[in-house]
């Protein structure tokens, strides 16, 4: 149908940076009709006739997900890929049994406290395949009253042979192959074939992921912020924005060591600030900025407290760096209409700084934590990963610009860059606390009228 509503028409409407949020319940429609799709739509027969699709996930409630496919899909072959491991491994296993069309594939985590946190959709169709790389978990309240976030990638046509099916000039085909083998299971084997029978040269992000392991050499530069930092190298800003913020937003922070040099001020904003050629001059560290929801943002937002069940960020960790408070930003999103809406998503970008353009951005599964990005070993010969996480980074370049205006500032240009927060961020006033999940809060009540009690 031609409506504005139908799937295939909101996602050519995002092109070409494919870059969308999840549909929020509660909001003004008006936020909802453009630039933001529902699981519902993403498995919609309007964008292919599927055959069969892969679910790469952390929290993962399989009868839910079955109900979205549309009923001419629900029983073909299903994979998923999630990282439970004892209890909740066998949960899975039982789940899964119910459905003949499902089958399970462990990740390897060898790696203590690692997780399979990477949010990824392979979409197998007659003609061609898409990549959906997102950060909802596969469970109902993650697509229902959150900000979440969703790169999706145009139909890849399949080919004849392997030599038809380019790649792309950011070399995502490679990447998501060299991702996809990092998990050592022959599991992946048929997969693999079918991906390197796709064209994809039409991709235009570049792959940002992370995989469990002490990675050295070569492989320092594949994963994680070392990755993110190669590609900034290369293909980075010039010095001109060496005074720009470097900005990081996500739902979730991990011990950062016990001072801002330890990590997160240290090896971490370093990569961020990255540019051409430059290398991140140590004296000219730029600004950081860290959007994570207060306290209040949490308990005026449409969940109400219970939306802090997503923001796992413990008090044992927090008491441990209380410098993290200078950094400290809202969520704040007016012009998205999602200032209530949770955030789930995790974005890294930098920003001019009155807001009004950036020189890049990525969109991923990776929170504020060494276990996602890695964290530097052995004198900095090796990156420690912990995690599974995969991202997509939108440099201006690949779309024939020297930066990205924001939508926010230039609502008329198709190429503005749709970020999902308000530019400049707001920084926390000095009695806000940043939200964090197994503390009580019983002295102003939420959007629903409760207090927070955790035990
Ligand atoms: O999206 C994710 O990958 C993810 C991972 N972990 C958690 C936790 C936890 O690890 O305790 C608690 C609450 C929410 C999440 C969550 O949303």
């Amino acid at each position: 149908s031609s409506s504005r509503s139908d799937p295939l028409n909101i996602i050519e409407a995002c092109q070409p940076l494919n870059f969308l949020l999840t549909k929020v319940t509660g909001i003004q429609e008006k936020y909802n009709r453009s630039g933001a799709v529902g699981i519902k739509d993403l498995l919609s027969p309007s964008l292919g006739s599927l055959q069969e699709s892969v679910q790469f996930n952390y929290m993962i409630d399989i009868p839910w997900l079955v109900q979205q496919y549309p009923p001419q899909f629900r029983s073909k072959p299903l994979v998923i890929v999630h990282g439970h491991q004892r209890q909740a491994k066998m949960d899975m296993d039982v789940a899964a049994d119910h459905y003949k069309h499902i089958k399970l594939v462990n990740a390897k985590l060898e790696i203590m406290y690692g997780t399979h946190h990477t949010k990824m959709m392979l979409l197998f169709y007659d003609i061609g395949m898409r990549v959906v790389i997102h950060t909802a978990n596969l469970i109902e309240k993650d697509w229902h009253q959150k900000t979440q976030g969703v790169w999706i990638s145009p139909m890849f046509p399949k080919c004849k042979t392997a030599s038809d099916a380019k790649d792309s000039s950011t070399n995502f085909k490679q990447d998501l192959i060299q991702y996809m083998e990092a998990y050592r299971t022959p599991h992946f084997k048929s997969w693999l074939e079918k991906i390197k029978l796709h064209d994809m040269s039409s991709a235009k992000v570049h792959i940002i992921a992370s995989v469990p392991g002490r990675h050295i050499g070569p492989a320092k530069q594949t994963w994680g912020h070392f990755k993110l930092r190669k590609i900034l190298r290369q293909l980075g800003p010039g010095n001109s924005c060496k005074s720009w913020p470097v900005i990081g937003q996500f739902s979730s922070i991990g011990s950062m060591g016990p001072t801002k040099e330890s990590w997160v001020y240290g090896e971490f904003t370093e990569s961020l600030a990255t540019t051409k050629d430059g290398g991140a001059s140590l004296t000219m560290k730029p600004t950081l900025k860290l959007i994570y929801p207060s306290k209040d943002n949490v308990r005026t937002s449409l969940e109400g407290y219970p939306a802090g069940g997503s923001l796992p960020y413990s008090i044992k960790t927090a008491v441990k760096q209380q410098y993290m408070h200078q950094f400290w930003n809202h969520w704040k999103s007016e012009h998205r209409g999602r200032s209530a809406a949770c955030p789930h998503i995790k974005t890294y970008t930098r920003s001019h700084p009155d807001g009004t353009s950036i020189a890049w951005f990525a969109v991923t599964s990776a929170n504020l934590s060494k276990a996602a990005w890695g964290a530097l070993e052995k004198k900095g010969q090796q990156l420690m990963i912990r995690s599974y996480e995969i991202g997509v980074l939108f440099l201006p370049q690949n779309y024939g610009l020297e930066k990205f205006k924001t939508l926010e500032h230039a609502s008329e240009d198709p190429l503005a860059f749709p970020v999902p927060y308000d530019l400049p961020p707001t920084h926390y006033e000095k009695s806000d606390r940043p939200w964090v999940w197994d503390i009580p809060y019983m002295d102003k009540p939420d959007t629903h009228g409760n207090k927070w009690c955790p035990q």
